[in-house]
């Protein structure tokens, strides 16, 4: 793709602050990818930023559609090259933002959304402070723990982790710009679209 001559030699920063770029973190189950989903079919235009990762494909998960699926060697080499926007460890598992696709999504315009955990979502605040966060609440606990367990994806062992972290994710809310309930589906998604396209 042809680098725009405005961009030749812009930082990572100055690209970032000249569009859009959302985060929509919150606990594990709490309903961030099926909002996303959601939300992608129903504005196109959005630009979902696909993450690479160390954890194993889910039966149905497709590489590149929705995670690039790393070996942790791999994603180590992407770290010290300086591939990624934010990456955290998460569950025993690397994620991370490939910065280059995203740059490029926002310096085309793009509104750009990343689904991220709570550390990736903080680097992302204290880097790129223009960025809008969305912290995505469940309406109990008991009902995010019926909502992994309900997804039946994750191992009695990979449910107990994210349980068990998510009670600090919940503290971390206020520290976002916007908090949301996800306790109705479709309120929720309003909520959401109000503000990216307020
Ligand atoms: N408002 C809602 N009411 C009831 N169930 C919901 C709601 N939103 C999402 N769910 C369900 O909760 C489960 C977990 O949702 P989802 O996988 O989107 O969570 P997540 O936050 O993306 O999790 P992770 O961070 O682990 O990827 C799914 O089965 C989804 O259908
Ligand atoms: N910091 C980052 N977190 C990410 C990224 N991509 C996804 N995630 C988050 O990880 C957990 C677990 O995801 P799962 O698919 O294994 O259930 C979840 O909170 C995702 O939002 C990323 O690039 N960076």
């Amino acid at each position: 793709m042809q680098v725009l001559p405005i961009y030749s030699g812009a930082t990572t920063q100055q690209i970032l602050s000249l569009g859009k770029l959302v985060v929509l973190t919150g606990p594990s189950g709490v309903g961030k990818g099926t909002l996303m989903q959601k939300l992608l079919e129903r504005h196109p235009e959005l630009y979902y930023s696909v993450s690479a990762t160390t954890r194993s494909p889910r039966p149905g998960e497709i590489n590149g559609q929705n995670y690039y699926f790393v070996d942790r060697s791999q994603f180590e080499k992407l770290v010290a090259q300086g591939e990624f926007l934010e990456w955290a460890e998460f569950a025993n598992n690397y994620y991370g933002t490939p910065r280059a696709a995203v740059l490029e999504k926002i310096k085309s315009g793009k509104l750009v959304v990343l689904e991220i955990e709570l550390e990736g979502a903080r680097q992302i605040r204290r880097s790129y402070p223009n960025a809008l966060s969305i912290f995505i609440l469940p309406p109990t606990f008991l009902e995010l723990e019926n909502r992994i367990r309900g997804r039946g994806q994750d191992s009695e062992e990979a449910i107990a982790r994210r349980l068990n972290r998510a009670q600090a994710e919940i503290q971390a809310a206020g520290e976002f710009d916007i908090q949301i309930v996800n306790d109705d589906f479709e309120t929720a998604l309003h909520q959401i679209e109000a503000i990216l396209f307020a």
